[in-house]
């Protein structure tokens, strides 16, 4: 019902402030959009989630989060996808490593510090009833 409505719409907020947040940090530049197939054609079969700031955004716009667990698997994501698909020792997989770890913890911390645990059990128990 329309509390209901008020609440998720609440929790869109939320998520659009933290992935604009994400996606304005120069460190996680290479997580912004879609790896681009014609870079590099072998990325899908290796990754078979492909995931990135540019599409979490569009789905928080097609209101396909209704918890922050939700929002949080895909950001999960985003960095898992980064730690497979460069394993090497070479600088630049090390490179693009440090940023999916600090991806991980940045995303941690600010849910951590920002979001109120009864406002996600009240999401939590809207995504139960439905
Ligand atoms: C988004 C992502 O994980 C990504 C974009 S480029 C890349 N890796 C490289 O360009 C090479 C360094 N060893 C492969 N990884």
């Amino acid at each position: 019902e329309d509390q209901e409505e008020a609440v998720l719409r609440e929790l869109r907020l939320f998520l659009r402030n933290v992935t604009e947040r994400l996606t304005l940090d120069r460190r996680f530049k290479a997580f912004t959009k879609p790896v681009d197939i014609e870079e590099v054609p072998d990325y899908l079969m290796v990754i078979k989630k492909p995931m990135d700031l540019s599409t979490l955004l569009t789905n928080i716009d097609e209101h396909k989060y209704v918890t922050v667990g939700e929002f949080m698997s895909d950001t999960d994501l985003i960095w898992q996808n980064a730690l497979e698909y460069n394993p090497d020792s070479d600088p630049m997989d090390r490179h693009i490593r440090h940023r999916a770890c600090a991806l991980k913890d940045t995303v941690r911390a600010i849910i951590k510090d920002e979001l109120d645990e009864d406002f996600e059990r009240v999401c939590e128990e809207i995504k139960e009833s439905r």
